[in-house]
């Protein structure tokens, strides 16, 4: 029998005290932590709030996620499952609203890992398509979980392309009912959250045919589980789309309709309408259905997305501080890794990222506010603005937090591959972001089709942001050119557009990168009353905004507006930048206040034990505690098979 590891007792004497290597990173403050927390915050009272909440969560065993990495699929469902059930009790006991802050930072101690995600989702179309009895009618049955929704757009032949969805929604004025139907294989609904075992209901986007033509998609609620017995209604086939690189918490699933009918008043009629006797009422634009994603895509950033490269920095700096490798001079004791220059490299420019990102999403998140509430009465002259930015901004912040995730995880070496380190799940959990909500590159489109005089709007050049924005002025006016000669040349618009599309692509980049130095730019403006963090603060803002000149130097130097030499000067001063930044870094990620519990990670906790809770958490992996299952019918039989030769 292949003997199963003793359980080795380390004594918990390490987990009382701070390692003095990351203890001796906190001596020296250039700046107040706590005040640079309360900033990320919005506020000193939130990070209050936000603390108490956290304490609340992780007093609840049944939320806790620590043995996440040890569970199988239906294992991590089961557990998300549990959270969310839990998380809705204790809102409900203690007066936490759906949209307040104290379900966010809920949320955001349990790093996502909570099921019924995209039940929220639903919530956020109902409420942007839906009028307003439509909401006063199923909102309520949301909030209190009488049924559970699905948001159900992406089908098995088409995500992207939504005007190619199959799925039919076709009005039969004799019985004021729309007939839901799937017509093809490729039109079954394939991706939707919570849709292969726990929704009830689905907000089914299908192409509306009414009075005999075709109106595009529209939003319809369709029953699609027995609220009794939880069994499939007539007419649904359903089910999970089986294992996926990550989201093991979600059951992605697919749904078959067959001529299921629901009533007329289940089409969300914010901006159209279907009349008893089929007429047609359009209310809004022909974009205004797509709205919903435009909700997703903002709150997805701050909520979903950034969260999680910040996690990363903060395992990976902590870790870096711990982690003893080499020597810098043979006289010297090992090095702490964070103390070679190409460690900082890696690490640094991520956390120059997570503070850009942090300042862009919050300018974001007002403009959003402000023009969602117009667009909601019937104003859509802020739409096309609005969806160019949560596109753009999508697309980029998904991109270089999935990026700068794995340098967070390749930075940490062997341990970085580990689960127990935490980062492989922040990295496939952020890869999906980069397709969910739209796949990365066709929104990166959508924001190169904005007019360019849209993108000189943001033209405000300062320091380094008049280099930035000469670059992305100059590769929009390119992709414009080019496709002006090949339309004039007799191509057809959309052959032209597809031969530059990659042209078009580069320019949409760099525009959003400009977009991210200028946020960061006005946003240590603001902060002349805090000299200490604005100088740290600016520090970052300056690597990230020189990072990208060196990252794209070819750019800068392509029509000589920065010379060789100038880049030079810029290599020069980034490297100093390294070294200035190198004394706060811990400091820095310190300032995103995760807990442990929500770090979940055992390179990245605060008191720096990692090597202590690497072992410990090993030997909780059921293989370490179950026999061998290989060892009968293949590892004794090998051995005495090679002892027999001997
Ligand atoms: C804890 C973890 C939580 C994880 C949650 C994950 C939840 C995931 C949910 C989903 O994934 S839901 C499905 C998301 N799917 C998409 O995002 C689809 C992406 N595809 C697109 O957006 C399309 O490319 C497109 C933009 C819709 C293409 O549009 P179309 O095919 O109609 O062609 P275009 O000519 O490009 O656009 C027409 C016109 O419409 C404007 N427009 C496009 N999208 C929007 C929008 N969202 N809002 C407002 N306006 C939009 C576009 O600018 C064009 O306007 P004009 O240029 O003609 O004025
Ligand atoms: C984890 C996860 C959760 C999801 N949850 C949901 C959900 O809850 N509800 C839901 O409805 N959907 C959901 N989706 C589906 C998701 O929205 C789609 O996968 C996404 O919109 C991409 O569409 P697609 O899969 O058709 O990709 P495609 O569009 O097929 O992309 C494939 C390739 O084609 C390229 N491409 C496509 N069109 C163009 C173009 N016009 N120009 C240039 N290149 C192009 C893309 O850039 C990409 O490289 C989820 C997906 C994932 C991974």
């Amino acid at each position: 029998m292949g003997s199963p590891v003793h359980r080795v007792s380390l004594g918990d004497t390490w987990s009382r005290q701070m390692h003095p290597d990351i203890e001796s990173e906190r001596y020296m403050q250039s700046f107040d932590v706590e005040r640079l927390t309360n900033i990320l915050d919005g506020g000193a009272q939130n990070t209050a709030l936000r603390r108490k909440v956290e304490s609340i969560i992780h007093s609840y065993p049944e939320f806790s996620c620590k043995d996440n990495y040890f569970m199988t699929q239906n294992e991590r469902y089961k557990a998300a499952m549990r959270r969310a059930f839990h998380i809705r009790l204790i809102a409900r006991r203690l007066g936490w609203l759906e949209d307040g802050r104290e379900l966010g930072y809920a949320y955001r101690a349990l790093s996502g890992d909570v099921a019924l995600n995209i039940h929220r989702v639903f919530v956020r179309a109902l409420r942007s398509l839906g009028s307003e009895e439509q909401i006063a009618k199923w909102d309520p049955l949301c909030k209190n979980i009488q049924i559970i929704a699905t948001y159900a757009q992406t089908e098995l032949g088409h995500g992207t392309y939504l005007q190619g969805l199959e799925t039919e929604a076709t009005y039969d004025a004799a019985t004021q009912e729309f007939v839901i139907h799937s017509p093809t294989l490729t039109a079954t609904k394939w991706w939707p959250g919570d849709l292969g075992r726990s929704a009830t209901h689905a907000l089914v986007q299908a192409q509306l045919i009414c009075s005999g033509a075709r109106r595009g998609m529209h939003a319809f609620i369709v029953p699609i589980r027995s609220l009794q017995d939880h069994t499939p209604l007539p007419g649904i086939i359903i089910g999970d789309i089986g294992p996926k690189m990550d989201f093991d918490q979600t059951d992605n699933g697919f749904l078959q309709l067959n001529h299921v009918r629901v009533p007329r008043e289940n089409m969300l009629s914010r901006f159209a309408q279907v009349l008893p006797d089929g007429t047609y009422v359009k209310l809004g634009t022909a974009q205004s259905n797509y709205l919903p994603m435009v909700v997703v895509r903002v709150e997805l950033l701050s909520g979903e997305i950034l969260p999680i490269l910040q996690k990363a920095c903060v395992i990976a700096m902590r870790y870096s501080v711990i982690r003893r490798q080499s020597r810098l001079r043979p006289s010297d004791p090992e090095a702490k890794v964070l103390d070679y220059q190409t460690q900082q490299q890696k690490l640094f420019p991520q956390l120059a990222i997570s503070y850009a990102f942090h300042f862009l999403a919050v300018s974001l998140l007002e403009f959003f506010q402000h023009s969602y509430t117009a667009i909601l009465n019937q104003d859509f002259s802020f739409l096309p603005e609005l969806h160019a930015l949560s596109t753009g901004m999508k697309a980029m912040m998904s991109e270089f937090c999935t990026q700068g995730a794995e340098m967070c995880r390749r930075a940490c070496g062997g341990h970085g591959y580990s689960k127990l380190s935490g980062l492989p799940s922040l990295v496939t959990k952020l890869s999906a972001s980069c397709t969910y909500e739209g796949e990365n590159t066709v929104l990166y489109l959508q924001v190169a089709r904005c007019p360019a005089q849209r993108a000189a709007d943001f033209l405000c050049p300062e320091l380094y942001t008049t280099a930035w924005a000469h670059v992305a002025v100059r590769l929009i006016k390119d992709s414009v050119q080019h496709l002006q000669t090949l339309t004039q040349s007799g191509a057809d618009q959309h052959e032209a557009w597809n031969q530059t599309t990659v042209i078009h692509l580069q320019a949409a980049k760099v525009h959003c990168y400009y977009v991210t130095v200028k946020g960061f730019t006005e946003a240590l403006e603001k902060l002349e009353n805090e000299p200490a963090i604005q100088q740290v603060l600016k520090r970052l803002c300056d690597l990230h905004a020189i990072h990208g000149i060196l990252t794209n130097s070819g750019d800068f130097l392509h029509d000589a507006f920065l010379s060789g030499a100038q880049v030079d000067m810029a290599r020069t001063a980034y490297l100093d930048l390294l070294r200035l930044i190198r004394k706060d870094a811990i400091l820095l990620t310190d300032a995103f206040d995760f807990t442990d519990q929500c770090l979940n990670s055992a390179l990245g906790c605060y008191d720096g034990n990692v090597y202590e809770r690497l072992f410990q958490w090993a030997q909780k992996s059921p293989t370490n505690t179950q026999e061998n299952p290989a060892y009968e019918e293949y590892i004794r039989p090998l051995l005495q098979s090679w002892r027999s030769k001997l």
